[in-house]
């Protein structure tokens, strides 16, 4: 593409691509200054010059040493707006062409997404850009981050549109947000889950987290869009209020929009009557826990305010794919219920030990967690208190340690447990095997904190983990059935 098509007056070179990582250019790039936290864009103009860069967009001023020779320098008031609008215009506007779900909230982020998409995917191809993967089409990608930095973001989105796909469900973080990297996308629809205590480490306090949350409902869904909120949320109120679309409601609690009655949790199925505009309309599904009820009416919400028939969505709530690591029930034949969550802020903990503790009835509740290095420190012993408050034995064990000690986190999370056994086994493949071996028939097993994921964070980055899904597994198979049967 010409320069000349991304900024007025500038010159018609040829322009490879956009990067605003001097590590990562490329010939004939452009390479964007941006501010960061712990460096400074403009620093590293040498080195993006050096790897082939054609043009440097700045803000601030630059000395003479700081621009060498060899590439056309445009100094603009804002990097980030006008990368985004850069990466808008070189990517062909591809959000114009997809209907955009956005999902926002603390908890709940992928679950609603993939069910929009698996859903959405019965009337046309959906894409899916989370936590969990980069998914459309035939392609599947292993995302760094939950909400992926604009210019990639611009760059997948018209990928999906290259490869047929009409719609794209996409997990928005509140980091997402705060670094503008949705910027340039306007979102038909906009979903927020709930808020609760979480990533304070970055935003600081709770209503600088809100207000980062915020923006997707305040500038960047559509104004001839919809925003659909949890109306049980405390927040309900100061979105709705703030909101530039119009707004749809679901909750349990409250009467709403899109409202769930006589719920019923069974540990593997949830039954309940979805109540919309007056009428009842029976809901099966094998989703379970509470939350997921939550889940599933932002997901039907957001189906059905955009042309989808309620006769389409709710049969297919009956059976949805299981979402790997999130609420997975494991049984391979056991006596003892086995469940591999996600769960890893203190909301997410609590309704997963309140579930566990509903289905053992006066069976034992067996928790195998620790929580992440270099995150928010405060949360540790919350989590002991929760575990403390539902469990009946408590195995805390390393989860993303980064360069700290896992003993002495698993030291702050036990500040929090006051009454219940509890012991610390570093080797999260050794805490789940114990946590196996310990149980006894109808007793719940719950493996937190990890999921699916196929790494842990330790101090030099991603070490390769077998992921507590697939270990819980081998230890179930080991240990805790009983083979005679098969040497007959
Ligand atoms: C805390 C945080 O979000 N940091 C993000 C931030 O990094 P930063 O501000 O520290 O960047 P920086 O290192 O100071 O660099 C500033 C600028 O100089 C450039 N630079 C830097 C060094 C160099 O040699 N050359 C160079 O060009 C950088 O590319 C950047 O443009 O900007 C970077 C570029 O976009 C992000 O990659 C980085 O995400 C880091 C890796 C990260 O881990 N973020 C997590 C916390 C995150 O965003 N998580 C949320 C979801 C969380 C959840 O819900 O669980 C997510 O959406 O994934
Ligand atoms: N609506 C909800 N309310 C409270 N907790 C939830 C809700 N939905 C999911 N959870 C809990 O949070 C965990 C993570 O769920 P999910 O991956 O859907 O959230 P997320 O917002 O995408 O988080 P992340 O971006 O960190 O993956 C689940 O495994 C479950 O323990």
């Amino acid at each position: 593409m010409r320069l000349s098509k991304l900024f007025k007056n500038a010159p018609t070179t040829n322009v490879t691509g956009l990067c605003f990582d001097s590590r990562k250019v490329k010939q004939g790039n452009i390479y964007f200054c941006l501010p960061g936290m712990t460096h400074d864009g403009h620093e590293y103009i040498g080195q993006a010059i050096e790897r082939g860069a054609i043009c440097i967009v700045h803000s601030r001023e630059l000395t003479p040493e700081e621009m060498p020779t060899g590439a056309i320098y445009i100094r603009v008031n804002d990097v980030m707006a006008a990368m985004n609008q850069c990466a808008r215009i070189y990517y062909s506007s591809p959000s114009d062409k997809l209907l955009m779900y956005g999902i926002t909230g603390t908890n709940g982020k992928s679950s609603i997404a993939n069910i929009i998409r698996n859903i959405r995917n019965l009337k046309e191809p959906c894409g899916y850009i989370g936590t969990i993967a980069i998914e459309y089409g035939n392609v599947r990608l292993q995302p760094d981050l939950t909400t992926p930095d604009a210019i990639f973001l611009q760059e997948k989105l018209s990928d999906m549109v290259r490869c047929g796909m009409k719609a794209c469900a996409l997990e928005v973080s509140s980091h997402g947000l705060a670094q503008h990297r949705v910027d340039a996308i306007d979102f038909d629809v906009a979903v927020f889950t709930n808020l609760t205590y979480d990533h304070l480490d970055y935003h600081g306090t709770m209503e600088s987290y809100f207000n980062a949350k915020s923006i997707l409902f305040k500038d960047r869904v559509k104004a001839d869009g919809v925003s659909i909120l949890n109306i049980d949320d405390p927040k309900f109120p100061e979105l709705k209020k703030l909101s530039k679309a119009r707004v749809i409601s679901y909750g349990v609690n409250t009467e709403c929009d899109y409202r769930a009655i006589n719920v019923e949790i069974l540990p593997n199925q949830t039954n309940f009557d979805l109540i919309y505009e007056g009428m009842a309309y029976p809901v099966k599904t094998n989703l379970v826990a509470t939350y997921n009820v939550y889940n599933l009416l932002a997901a039907i919400a957001a189906l059905h305010e955009t042309g989808m028939d309620l006769e389409t969505i709710l049969p297919a709530c009956e059976n949805l794919p299981q979402i790997d690591g999130r609420l997975e029930q494991i049984n391979l034949g056991q006596d003892f219920h086995v469940i591999v969550d996600f769960a890893h802020t203190p909301d997410g903990m609590e309704q997963m030990m309140q579930f566990g503790r509903k289905i053992a009835g006066n069976h034992q509740v067996i928790a195998v967690f620790g929580s992440a290095g270099k995150r928010d420190v405060a949360k540790r012993k919350v989590f002991g208190q929760i575990a403390d408050q539902y469990c009946d034995s408590i195995i805390l064990t390393e989860d993303d340690p980064r360069d700290e000690d896992p003993k002495e986190i698993a030291d702050q999370i036990k500040e929090g447990i006051k009454t219940k056994p509890h012991i610390f086994i570093q080797d999260r493949y050794e805490a789940i095997r114990q946590a196996v071996e310990s149980a006894n028939k109808g007793d719940v097993v719950l493996l937190l904190g990890k999921g699916d994921e196929p790494y842990i964070y330790r101090e030099n980055g991603r070490a390769p983990y077998k992921g507590d899904n697939v270990i819980v597994k081998e230890c179930i198979e080991k240990y805790a059935l009983d083979h005679e049967d098969d040497e007959k």
